[in-house]
């Protein structure tokens, strides 16, 4: 089986420059790679790190070493040296991430800002509108919302555009950052069975979510991240 995700021997420490330069470590030693069709989900206590290693896997924050290979168009790419053109193409093509909270762009319609990865990667507008409206639509999000931007949405209907937009696209790599944090019991079932989907499509997925029903049903495999943290040593 296909593994599109290798994460190896990354390591990461923060240095906090306005306070005398002062590192905090957060990882080291982290080995894991995930599957196609794989969900793979980070655990362990608040404050480890499960948040910083999804970062570090999209790229938005870099690693002091060790290797981050995503599997795209073909060829293994490693984001951690990658520049960040190539990052772009990664994530255009073959990376996807759902964050917790939508990064809203004003005056953009919900519809838009669910379409808009697919228009990125060349689709034809109507045909991605066509496919966000039925994204919208199984999320439970009402009708009348759809030409409005989400920034006046509630918490729970901001988070199903963000669930859309990130679901919308056929990456071979999912990342989500508890997509379900702010939803209802019935748009949470939503959420698992697009996640199965995505499985039985083959996509490899790396998740953190709080809620114990959701990980159970989702997980394949659960990481403890304590084990990679310099933390655990000192506790
Ligand atoms: N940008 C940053 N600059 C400095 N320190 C940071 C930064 N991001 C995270 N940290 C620190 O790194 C540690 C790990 O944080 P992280 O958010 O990854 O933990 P987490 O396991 O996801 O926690 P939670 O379950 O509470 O969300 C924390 O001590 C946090 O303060």
């Amino acid at each position: 089986m296909a593994t599109p995700l290798v994460v190896s021997e990354v390591a990461k420490s923060f240095t906090m420059h306005l306070r005398d330069g002062i590192r905090l470590p957060v990882v080291s030693n982290v080995n894991f790679s995930i599957k196609a069709g794989e969900c793979v989900v980070l655990g362990g206590p608040s404050g480890i790190g499960k948040s910083s290693l999804l970062k570090m896997v999209y790229g938005n924050y870099g690693v002091d070493a060790g290797q981050i290979l995503v599997e795209h168009e073909g060829q293994f790419v490693d984001l951690a040296t990658a520049d960040p053109r190539s990052v772009l193409a990664v994530r255009r093509v073959t990376l996807g991430y759902v964050s917790q909270f939508l990064r809203v762009v004003p005056r953009v319609a919900a519809v838009d800002v669910v379409a808009e990865p697919l228009v990125a990667d060349g689709a034809i507008p109507a045909v991605a509108r066509e496919k966000a409206e039925t994204m919208l639509d199984r999320l439970n999000l009402p009708r009348e919302l759809w030409q409005l931007p989400p920034a006046t949405f509630s918490g729970g209907e901001q988070q199903r555009v963000n669930i859309a937009r990130g679901f919308i696209t056929d990456h071979s790599i999912l990342l989500l950052d508890e997509p379900t944090a702010s939803l209802d019991a019935k748009n949470r079932e939503i959420v698992v069975d697009m996640i199965e989907e995505k499985k039985r499509a083959g996509v490899a997925l790396l998740g953190i979510f709080h809620d114990d029903d959701v990980r159970v049903r989702v997980a394949d495999r659960v990481i403890d991240v304590s084990a990679f943290s310099p933390r655990k040593i000192a506790a």
